[in-house]
């Protein structure tokens, strides 16, 4: 059984501005809404306590877990309860930054740290140009985190989403989601969006969490939003639109199983022809 049980989650669509307490303070209020409205895992967007630019990374990198945001968060999931997938923020680690995920349990708790593996270096003439390289450093391992009472859960940050492997070591590891906090812009996200969400679902037979955040066409980079769940079976089961909102959905530890009965595709690899990436791939959850 990948998930032991069902699992209430909310997907916090929320923009962040240059002030960073006020990004903190909306984070609190809308991660205590989503406790009030039973939710047990919230899920935050990348880069929800700066502005997402190069040129912001390396005045609001903070250390881990020393750092305020770090000390924020753990608290806030111990008020509420929950379970946190902190998108992410910049951090500041051994003279280098690198766009990182911070989750917590109920008890604030550090149970998880992934550092965005794959980042976001791409140039569409006219539409978009980002390199994050120009500033950040690459992390160098999956991560696959204990949500205790319930099972296992990947993660990954926005562009890592492109990547299968990712995905497909958490599914081998016995994972019932993988959570991608992300800010898709208004080039990809139409294109890609959902249909990299419905894709590693269905590679994976598990769900897939999706948390943009919400678009603010006066900031300087215009987020796709669009926060989704997709189900076991590739199919999105609740998305946002642009707005500021709140997504909740139920995972179902039926429909897991259900699925990977039916279409046995978790147990008909032929690891003969193609390399096993989970016996192979570097993974931890901190
Ligand atoms: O893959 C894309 O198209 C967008 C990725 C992105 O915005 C990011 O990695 O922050």
């Amino acid at each position: 059984m990948s998930l032991a049980q069902k699992l209430k989650i909310a997907l916090l669509q929320v923009g962040a501005t240059a002030d960073k307490a006020a990004n903190l303070a909306l984070v609190k209020a809308k991660v205590t809404e989503a406790a009030a409205n039973g939710a047990k895992l919230v899920v935050l967007p990348e880069c929800f306590n700066s502005p997402y630019a190069v040129t912001a990374f390396p005045k609001y990198a903070e250390s881990i877990p020393e750092g305020e945001t770090t000390q924020f968060l753990s608290q806030l999931a111990q008020d509420t309860k929950t379970f946190i997938i902190g998108g992410s923020i910049p951090e500041n680690a051994d003279g280098k930054i690198y766009n990182t995920n911070i989750s917590f349990n109920p008890r604030g708790e550090l149970i998880g740290k992934h550092r965005k593996v794959h980042l976001f270096d791409i140039n569409v003439p006219g539409k978009i140009r980002f390199i994050e390289s120009e500033v950040l450093s690459p992390g160098n391992k999956a991560t696959v985190i204990d949500i205790e009472g319930y099972g296992k859960v990947g993660v990954g940050i926005c562009y890592d989403i492109r990547f299968p492997e990712l995905a497909s070591i958490a599914g081998r590891k016995g994972a019932f989601a993988m959570i991608y906090p992300g800010a898709f812009n208004l080039t990809t996200g139409p294109l890609h969006w959902s249909l990299l969400g419905r894709a590693r679902s269905n590679d994976n037979q598990l769900y897939v969490l999706m948390c943009g955040p919400a678009r603010d066409m006066t900031s300087g980079y215009h987020a796709w939003g669009h926060s989704l769940v997709a189900d076991p079976l590739g199919q999105i089961i609740t998305e946002a639109d642009e707005k500021e909102t709140i997504v909740y959905a139920e995972l179902d530890p039926e429909l897991i199983e259900n699925t990977r009965a039916t279409i046995p595709i978790t147990t008909q690899r032929m690891f003969g022809v193609y390399d096993d990436v989970a016996a192979t791939g570097k993974c931890s959850a901190l």
